[in-house]
């Protein structure tokens, strides 16, 4: 079937540390293995478990290690939920997400997202927060899930000029979603000085996200220039063998406030809009410059030049950017 949308059976957000013991008696499974990281793994519901360090996914019978269970439950950060949802696919069982934070929109999608380009897998067949674990998660990976989240902004931008340029196809439905959820929790971010309420809204925002990404059958209402330039620094992480540990969503902060200034240079987004993301990024602790992201200044200039390439993706950078004019940009929106 061309267009069947598929999102997750059961979405559980509440303060149940036994939610997920309704949910697999709900889905008849009985035998899960459940895939988690090392720090995570006290959060971990109890059944047999295997760390995400610990599987070789390059393992040609990596159906192996699901050999015996009818389902996999991935705990923890973007990792584990990536990896979980990974073997669960390989083997064709299904999937349970019980995020241990919100760091990023990996929670509720069906994206597999452990090297470029990123592939479309089966969804969570349901996803389980436990607010108490993410109110309790590191601050800073808190911090992330914002990033990965204000990036709809400018994804769903790039989608439609896309769209306008070169004819790509565009989901208007999935499009409004994702760039209303995300505008509202920066409203929220910018409203609400105590941020009593933000990790709540955040996993939510980013489960949407998640589920927007199922409507369009892409990651294109929630990755565009912003996650290439992400990418990119990921690309040089590896190439020049950096210790930078920069999280996926602030570098797609970082790289939000590089696009959102270039699509208001191209009058597709109001300056105030383009300031209000940096400085809900801010509000949050998101890292706001090259600096606080931990690169150097002209790895950040290689990034820019580079991001256009990382995968076929038409965007605001176009064909490409010059090494001259990527600094001015940097220069111009203060990353750098
Ligand atoms: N599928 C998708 O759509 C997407 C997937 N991703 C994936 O997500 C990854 C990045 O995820 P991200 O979460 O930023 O980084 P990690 O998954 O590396 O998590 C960062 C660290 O946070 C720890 N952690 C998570 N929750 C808690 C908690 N409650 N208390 C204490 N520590 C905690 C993790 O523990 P532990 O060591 O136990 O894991 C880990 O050490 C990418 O590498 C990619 O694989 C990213 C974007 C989109
Ligand atoms: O990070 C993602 C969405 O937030 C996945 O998008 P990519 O398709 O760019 O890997
Ligand atoms: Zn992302």
């Amino acid at each position: 079937m061309e267009k069947m949308i598929t999102i997750p059976r059961y979405i559980v957000v509440d303060e149940d540390r036994n939610a997920i013991y309704e949910i697999l008696s709900k889905l008849n499974l009985k035998n899960p293995l459940v895939v988690v990281g090392k720090s995570t793994k006290k959060y971990a519901p109890d059944f047999e478990y295997i760390y995400y360090s610990d599987i070789n996914l390059e393992d040609s019978d990596i159906k192996n290690i699901t050999k015996g269970y009818d389902s996999v439950i991935g705990v923890g950060g973007g990792r584990s939920i990536d990896i979980g949802k990974y073997i669960a696919y390989q083997t064709g069982i299904p999937f349970i997400s019980m995020p241990t934070t919100a760091s990023n929109d990996g929670i509720a999608s069906p994206v597999v997202s452990l090297r470029q380009p990123s592939i479309l897998v089966d969804p969570p067949i349901a996803v389980v927060v436990d607010l108490n674990i993410i109110r309790k998660s590191p601050k800073r990976l808190l911090s992330a899930g914002f990033g990965d989240m204000v990036s709809n902004i400018t994804a769903v931008l790039d989608w439609k000029l896309a769209h306008r340029e070169i004819g790509e196809g565009y989901s208007e439905s999935s499009a409004i979603f994702s760039k209303t959820i995300a505008e509202e929790l920066m409203d929220y971010v910018l409203r609400d000085i105590h941020l009593s309420h933000y990790p709540e809204k955040l996993v939510k925002a980013l489960i949407g996200s998640g589920i927007t990404i199922s409507i369009a059958g892409s990651t294109r209402p929630a990755s565009g220039s912003e996650h290439l330039f992400s990418h990119a620094l990921d690309y040089l992480k590896k190439k020049y063998e950096l210790d930078v540990d920069s999280l996926h969503g602030e570098q797609c902060g970082v790289g939000t406030i590089i696009s959102s200034y270039l699509h208001y240079k191209e009058d597709n987004l109001s300056y105030e809009d383009m300031e209000n993301i940096r400085l809900s990024l801010k509000r949050v602790g998101a890292p706001t410059t090259g600096k606080k992201l931990g690169f150097e200044e002209e790895i950040l200039i290689e990034a820019l030049t580079i991001a256009h390439a990382i995968r076929k993706r038409y965007t605001i950078l176009r064909k490409g950017i010059s090494k001259e004019r990527a600094e001015e940009i940097l220069k111009e929106c203060e990353v750098i």
